[in-house]
């Protein structure tokens, strides 16, 4: 049974894999100083930017989610997250019952530690072989901290600024609340009992990103995170009420998320398309980068132990609906995404039957 680290060190956070870079932190904090000074490393081409795609009229069509009805076994919301998961893949959740003082006090706390020097920040530096700390992408457009929060016997306190300790404790408590009661709706929908998924999880797991966008000169030609899908369970992420920056692949187009003040964004990741057998979108996103403005994201990932089993669920497969999915488990899932490549999301095709004949 393939566990990564013990089963609870893998990485966190997208599929991004720690490169070294010899500059590192160094060229964002040039950046910052002088966004017009765009590292050549940074710069994509047109077609990768798949700019022509870009269609911003459809951001409104993206389903908002009442968590609590929801969690009242609301029938209609139900159904609107059946939909927002098979159509879109991502939906939006207002009414969850997080104290928008603590969400405030997330984004202040951070604010914080991204003023402070080099000097103070690479104390937390994440260490080439570790997937935990500070660091940036090394080619794209953000910074990072990841942290490993639950299980709590698992975190690794030296990658955890003071500064952020007692805030990120308490809203990842409330993003555990939250996000284990999506799962519970996710579960219903799949034809499984309340606490099904939570189940096969075997001990769930929860990592706690921020991503850092410094000002861009060149926005049309840099990204700030590459197009991806998440090799989580679910992911709900905090962004700024004033500035937008993730886009989600929908049919042929990017669509930009438009920020609600105070809701939360959820996206279904690969372990629920392989679960559902493909009937939930685990869809690829991106980040792009903002001329004028700064951007932070603050992302709460959900994902089970090393050694749960995944794979399609039996009733979900039919003459209709055939097995798309190799049974796993998600150390070997994962340890095969990392192994990949970070564009488009090669690695959950490969999952599928007759494309991955395992390792
Ligand atoms: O920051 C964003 O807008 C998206 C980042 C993201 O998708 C990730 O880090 O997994
Ligand atoms: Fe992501």
């Amino acid at each position: 049974m393939s566990t990564l680290n013990g089963g609870a060190d893998h990485v966190l956070g997208t599929t991004h894999k720690k490169e070294e870079s010899p500059t590192f932190p160094y060229i964002q904090e040039t950046a910052r100083k002088n966004p017009f000074n765009v590292p050549e490393s940074y710069v994509r081409t047109e077609e990768q930017m798949e700019k022509h795609l870009y269609t911003p009229h459809l951001s409104s069509h993206l389903p908002i989610i009442d968590f609590g009805l929801l969690s009242n076994g609301n029938k209609e919301e139900l159904l609107k997250l059946d939909f927002a998961c098979k159509e879109w893949g991502y939906f939006q959740i207002v009414n969850h019952g997080m104290q928008i003082d603590l969400m405030q006090r997330v984004k202040d706390a951070v604010a914080e530690f991204s003023e402070l020097s080099i000097k103070e920040k690479i104390k937390y530096a994440m260490p080439p072989d570790d997937m935990q700390g500070y660091g940036h992408t090394s080619v794209d457009w953000s910074d990072y901290l990841v942290l490993l929060v639950y299980p709590t016997r698992f975190r690794k306190p030296q990658f955890w600024p003071k500064e952020l300790k007692d805030t990120i404790d308490a809203y990842s408590n409330e993003i555990k609340r939250i996000g284990e009661e999506v799962i519970n709706s996710l579960s219903l929908l799949l034809g499984l009992e309340e606490h099904g998924l939570l189940d096969l999880h075997r001990e769930v797991h929860q990592g706690f990103r921020v991503n850092y966008y410094p000002p861009c000169n060149t926005p049309e030609k840099v990204l700030g995170v590459s197009p991806h899908s998440d090799p989580r369970t679910i992911a709900i992420v905090m962004q700024d009420d004033d500035v937008s920056g993730t886009e989600i692949r929908y049919k042929r187009n990017w669509v930009p998320i438009t920020p609600i003040p105070g809701a939360l964004v959820v996206n279904v990741g690969d372990v629920i398309e392989i679960l559902s057998n493909g009937k939930y979108k685990s869809v690829e996103h991106r980040a792009i980068t903002n001329k004028n403005k700064k951007r932070t994201t603050f992302i709460s990932y959900l994902f089970p132990q090393g050694d749960a089993e995944i794979g399609a669920l039996d009733h979900m497969i039919d003459d209709q609906n055939p097995k798309m999915y190799k049974d796993t488990t998600y150390g070997e899932y994962l340890r095969h995404v990392l192994n990949t490549k970070l564009e488009g999301k090669p690695h959950i095709n490969a999952t599928k039957i007759n494309e991955w004949i395992g390792e």
